[in-house]
């Protein structure tokens, strides 16, 4: 199968980084996690860099390791926020396939309540993980096609995935 760049988009918790690695995997292509990429460039943690430097800071890193990444043959795992920047949904537009996460809010929160790596999650109620979510939702639907994930196990949600990005390539779109 012919791949360029594969970037992974959604909200906080719905398998990104996971699904990611998984679908690299099967392509034999090389991942990058942008998270990862970011605490590796600067040296800290994504959490660490919302504290001491706030998040718009953050969002400035994104923006530019983006477009530090190779752009084929590569799966490209964006963190939660980084579609809310129109420059940067272009820039995925332009450079590959997006492919965006889709699952329920009540798996989510679930998944998200005990986990302290995320500055926006940590202690937020799923009242305020909704909000959040549907001022994002926009922006997550310009993609090149969804996936949705509640109740698919990660094997089924990767597998799903590549079966839509074969009839992407071939242009058979259903
Ligand atoms: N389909 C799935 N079924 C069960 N558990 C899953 C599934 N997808 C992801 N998970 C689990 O959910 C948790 C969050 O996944 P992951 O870290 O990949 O999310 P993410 O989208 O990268 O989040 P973030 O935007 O915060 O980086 C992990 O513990 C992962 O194992
Ligand atoms: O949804 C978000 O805004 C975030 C998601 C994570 O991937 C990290 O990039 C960070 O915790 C912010
Ligand atoms: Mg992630």
């Amino acid at each position: 199968m012919f791949v360029k760049a594969i970037f992974l988009t959604g909200f906080m918790g719905t398998g990104k980084t996971t699904i990611g690695k998984a679908l690299a995997e099967r392509l034999k292509v090389p991942v990058y996690d942008m998270d990862e990429f970011i605490a590796e460039m600067t040296g800290k943690e994504v959490k660490t860099i919302f504290k001491e430097q706030g998040e718009e800071f953050f969002r400035d890193l994104e923006t530019k390791s983006i477009r530090k990444l190779p752009l084929e043959d590569v799966v490209i795992t964006t963190g939660g926020g980084l579609p809310v920047r129109t420059e940067n949904r272009k820039y995925m537009m332009e450079n590959g396939i997006v492919v965006f996460l889709h699952t329920d809010l009540d798996v989510i929160f679930e998944r998200l309540k005990e986990d302290e790596n995320r500055p926006l999650a940590l202690h937020a109620s799923k009242e305020d993980l909704t909000e959040l979510y549907l001022s994002r939702k926009t922006a997550y639907e310009d993609c090149s096609f969804m996936i949705k994930t509640t109740g698919k196990s990660i094997n089924e949600v990767t597998e799903e995935m590549i079966e839509r990005l074969e009839r992407q390539d071939t242009g058979n779109t259903e």
